[in-house]
């Protein structure tokens, strides 16, 4: 390749992340990785120092800046928006801190209707400006497609009402089984949420949308069925249609695919429990599925993750219409290089295979 040629081809846009989503072929597998943009980046730490990651998301360039990072340093094949699943929750009127290595706390979870009725419709365009206007800047400096994101009602709720990160959910259950009316309540206003602001988001540029949903792993599928389900359908089907690929992802879906697959999205985030044949055999054909290398191989020796992410590519690669990622979010002691080499794995082996 001349120069001239690498200059050209490093401004072409490079769109294998979505065809992906939409199950056409690929030249290779395309991958990404959950919290690309975080504290295992030194530049990401400094940046800390000054700002908190409230203030990051409150200051578009910075935002943008942060969001660039791993694009820069990794050569994945998608960017994901530098925010957190608490940002509209915030928006909505609920005083939320997010305490670094710890999670998002609430001063007043919610308990009552009272609590419910007294969250606030957003309207991404007045309450979340900076976060679109990150959007836009991002548009305009990326060759590769940009992921939107919100998290899920369950999710979002759990912090709601629990006050902060939870082991068993207790109190979000107790309001699920005991108090009907205030949990039906309250996923359907955030159910409306999550619609308004995706919409916002891609209007505003976002070429993708994933829904974590990352604690309903918690739920009986049954349960799942029964205090969910209604919620997230009338989510996806409105959100159908809006010209983005939505990924739907959570921790621990197991024994949850089966019902997964009658929702009406494009792609399945998968952990690294499941391995992802068995995953194709709980949901069919007719979605692409993302993941799922247990991200703890990520502290092994370079050779070890090799191993471990192509025993997760074989089994991936067997069908159209699959994304390389992490089960779950890299942690904040893995070496940058490790992702580095990572990528490069996974895009030279891809490409060999096919
Ligand atoms: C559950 C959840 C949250 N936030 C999010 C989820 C769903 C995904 C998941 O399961 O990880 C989503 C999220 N949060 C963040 C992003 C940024 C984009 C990216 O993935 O690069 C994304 C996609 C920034 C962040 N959000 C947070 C950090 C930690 C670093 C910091 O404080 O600077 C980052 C980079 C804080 C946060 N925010 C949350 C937790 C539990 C924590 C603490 C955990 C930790 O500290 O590692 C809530």
């Amino acid at each position: 390749m001349s120069k001239n040629d690498e200059v050209v081809n490093r401004m072409a846009f490079n769109d294998t992340f979505l065809r992906a989503c939409r199950r056409q072929p690929v030249d290779y597998t395309p991958v990404w990785y959950m919290r690309q943009a975080g504290r295992y980046q030194p530049e990401y730490r400094k940046i800390r120092e000054k700002y908190s990651l409230m203030e990051i998301c409150e200051i578009p360039e910075v935002c943008a800046e942060v969001t660039l990072l791993p694009i820069q340093q990794l050569n994945v094949d998608a960017a994901i928006l530098f925010s957190d699943i608490m940002i509209p929750v915030k928006a909505m009127g609920v005083d939320v801190d997010i305490k670094g290595g710890y999670g998002p706390v609430i001063a007043n979870p919610i308990q009552h209707t009272s609590d419910v009725e007294k969250l606030r419709d957003i309207d991404p365009e007045g309450d979340l400006p900076k976060t679109l206007e990150t959007i836009r800047i991002l548009r305009r400096e990326l060759n590769v497609p940009l992921i939107g994101f919100a998290g899920a009602p369950f999710t979002l709720a759990s912090y709601m009402i629990e006050g902060g990160p939870s082991k068993n959910y207790h109190k979000t259950k107790q309001m699920m089984y005991a108090a009907p009316d205030v949990w039906n309540a309250l996923m359907d206003k955030l159910g409306r949420m999550i619609v308004t602001y995706m919409k916002g988001q891609v209007a505003a540029g976002a070429q993708a949308i994933q829904v974590f949903d990352s604690w309903i792993g918690s739920l009986s599928p049954i349960d799942y069925r029964q205090y969910v389900w209604p919620t997230m359908r009338r989510i996806f089907e409105e959100l159908r249609g809006i010209g983005a690929p939505v990924i739907y992802f959570g921790i621990n879906t197991g024994e949850l695919l089966s019902v997964w697959k009658e929702l009406p999205i494009d792609v399945i985030g998968v952990d690294w429990r499941v391995p992802l044949d068995a995953a194709r055999n709980r949901v069919g054909f007719d979605f692409a599925l993302q993941g799922n290398l247990d991200p703890a191989v990520l502290m092994a020796p370079q050779q070890v993750v090799e191993q471990k992410a192509k025993e997760v590519l074989d089994l991936g690669m067997q069908q159209a219409g699959y994304i390389f990622n992490l089960g779950h979010g890299v942690f904040p002691e893995v070496k940058v290089e490790t992702l580095q080499r990572l990528t490069e794995f996974v895009h030279s082996y891809s490409s060999s295979v096919r």
